[in-house]
């Protein structure tokens, strides 16, 4: 068993503490938060407890936008257009049906029942496989702009531009409310701030970080972020329904573009990802909003954009994080002691009989292509490939730049990409399927840029490569992982089990293509493709890898496919060579047969036509 120790770590302007520190520190915090909440109504008049009333409800908004955009990397203008559907769910029933107990609860269900048809809708507009990140920001743009309309368009059914007014609702004195909302947003907030510090926390950072290679590991992120949309948008219609109830009024300004702008300008200035800055931060920009815009009516505004424009240039992160970073400096020793060396992670090999590795057919091949064919418009970059690599086989794709070696690797892990043939991965056809899809089928992929998690650390990034074996916890860090003997090998040979705390983002070159190798054989695929593994690796590094890979192709039997340019690590390792030129297959035999063929001098030569 190998042990390796975890320890404190900033990142985003906050603490990642261990568990038992994290949670005593949110109960702390609560606890002071909720205190200050019971106190509001004795010290404050009752028109600043209105402002803070609509400032926790307009902070829990924001904090969904955070969830959204600040974690997930989801940029989304549309929570304004699910907190309006809330507030016109409580103001259309209570005006057309009247207020009961039982509407009250229908009209709440259906908002929220509403708002997550409708964030289901938006997700798969925007995430559907092959959609870009713009996608997202466009059909959430358009979603605020078609519900004004409806509200417009309802006559007296919606009270069109006027909103409905002076509709009966659950009735509480301005402190009830206070109280309510106040304890509502409080702990909604030590819930987030929990979340995102877990490991479904931190997958949701990865997916900001760099989604494709997500989808490289197995993890379905087009569904995990429609998912994390229906739910932000239940909580953010639900805060729109409170907010029809305490005003008893609703306006097509509740669920306006304008409104879904405003929520993303308060969390970049809280600080995006942070939790605690977007809450802040609207909590005060409301308060302060409410009492210097009627001093300033039109001088406000431009006071607000003139904040925005010099926060974000003089500190992108937003508010927070450099404040907290200050202050973390002058943490008491004796947290800093605390949480040192008890965020302890254990990284133990598996046993054989947990190894769930896709099992093997020796009788037939591991990956199977035949007419593999692909086509940019009438550039054809490859034509008709045919190649059949068997289990313990390792076949090395050579041929100049420009060949369609990455873009056969592309078509073998993405069955978007070809544009005709079949592609059977242990006997499977791909068809059509996504990236994560084929991961489960048994294949594991490697990038010819090395494609890592920046902003995560080396065990966070094992971990998220665990995700296909190992659901992550949303309140927890996992302390324990087990990973194959073969990812062990690799983290133990290169020396990566020294820099497991270490952001992933200050690792050497070598260190990071060995840790994408870790990642991938921690998958338990029994395909592998690599592409240019040894790119940029010293010599001794370039011995190893080698080494590593012939232990797995002839101890575990895995069949690997390799992109190389470098032919004297290729006659090392391969145990067979494919040829491409012009994206066509040219030479498919044994090492020293292709290498010693006239036609692959020609070819490299650059005689061959
Ligand atoms: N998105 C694209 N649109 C149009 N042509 C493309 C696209 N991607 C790749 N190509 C072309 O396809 C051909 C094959 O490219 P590919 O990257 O697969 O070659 P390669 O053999 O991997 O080269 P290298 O060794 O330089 O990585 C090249 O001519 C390239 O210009």
């Amino acid at each position: 068993m190998t042990r390796f120790i975890g320890g404190v770590e900033a990142d985003h302007g906050y603490l990642v503490l261990p568990l038992h520190v994290r949670f005593r520190a949110v109960c702390i915090l609560t606890a002071l938060a909720l205190i200050v909440v019971l106190i509001g109504p004795f010290v404050l008049d009752p028109y600043t407890q209105s402002v803070l009333v609509r400032a926790f409800l307009l902070a829990v908004t924001a904090l969904t936008v955070d969830l959204l955009w600040g974690t997930t990397g989801i940029l989304t203008f549309a929570q304004g257009a699910f907190f309006g559907i809330g507030a016109y769910a409580a103001g259309l029933m209570f005006t057309h049906v009247g207020y009961t107990a039982g509407t009250v609860l229908f009209a709440l269900l259906a908002a929220i029942t509403v708002s997550m048809l409708v964030a289901a809708f938006v997700g798969w507009l925007a995430f559907w496989q092959g959609a870009t990140s713009l996608y997202v920001a466009v059909v959430t743009l358009v979603l605020p702009i078609v519900v004004v309309q409806l509200i417009y368009s309802g006559g007296s059914f919606t009270g069109s531009s006027s909103g409905l007014v002076g509709f009966d609702a659950p009735s509480l004195s301005m402190s009830g409310w206070f109280w309510f909302t106040g304890t509502l947003m409080v702990l909604l907030t030590a819930c987030a701030w929990v979340f995102i510090r877990s490991d479904y926390g931190r997958m949701l950072n990865a997916i900001r970080d760099n989604e494709t290679r997500n989808r490289y590991l197995g993890i379905p992120t087009s569904h995990i972020k429609i998912t994390l949309m229906m739910a932000m948008a239940a909580l953010a219609s639900m805060a729109g329904f409170i907010y029809a109830c305490v005003g008893t009024i609703v306006a097509p300004e509740h669920a306006g573009f304008v409104f879904g702008t405003e929520l993303v300008i308060y969390v970049a200035l809280g600080g995006r990802g942070t939790v605690l800055g977007p809450v802040i931060g609207t909590i005060g920009l409301e308060w302060a909003s409410a009492y210097i815009s009627s001093i300033l009516p039109f001088v406000w505004t431009i006071i607000i954009g003139t904040i925005f424009v010099v926060v974000i240039v003089i500190m992108p992160e937003g508010l927070l994080p450099p404040i907290w970073r200050t202050l973390s400096k002058k943490l008491p020793s004796r947290l800093a002691k605390a949480a040192k060396g008890k965020g302890a992670i254990t990284f133990y090999p598996l046993a054989e009989s947990d190894i769930k590795t896709f099992p093997a057919n020796m009788s037939q091949p591991a990956l199977d292509l035949s007419s593999v064919t692909k086509r940019y418009g009438h550039l054809k970059v490859l034509q008709g490939i045919d190649i059949a690599v068997m289990p313990g086989e390792l076949v090395g794709i050579v041929g100049p730049n420009g060949a369609g070696k990455t873009t056969l690797m592309r078509c073998i892990s993405d069955g978007l990409e070809r544009s005709s043939g079949v592609i059977k991965v242990n006997g499977k056809d791909i068809g059509q399927k996504s990236p994560a899809a084929i991961t489960t089928l048994g294949l594991g992929r490697s990038f010819q840029n090395t494609s890592l998690f920046e902003s995560l650390s080396v065990s966070e990034c094992l971990r998220l490569a665990r995700y296909r074996h190992w659901q992550p916890s949303k309140t927890d860090t996992a302390d324990r992982i087990g990973l194959p003997t073969a990812a062990m090998e690799v983290l133990e040979s290169t020396g990566l089990t020294s820099q497991l705390d270490g952001k992933v983002n200050n690792l050497p070159h070598g260190m990071k293509r060995a840790l994408e190798l870790t990642m991938v054989l921690s998958l338990e695929p029994n395909v592998l493709l690599l592409d240019e593994p040894t790119a940029g690796l010293t010599k001794a590094d370039r011995l190893m890898i080698g080494n590593i890979l012939t232990d797995l192709q002839t101890r575990l039997g895995l069949a690997i496919v390799l992109i190389e340019h470098d032919f004297d690590f290729v006659k090392q390792v391969c145990s067979r060579l494919v040829v491409l030129h012009r994206g066509e297959l040219v030479l498919d035999g044994e090492v020293q047969e292709v290498v010693n063929s006239d036609l692959v001098q020609e070819i490299y030569s650059g005689h061959v036509e």
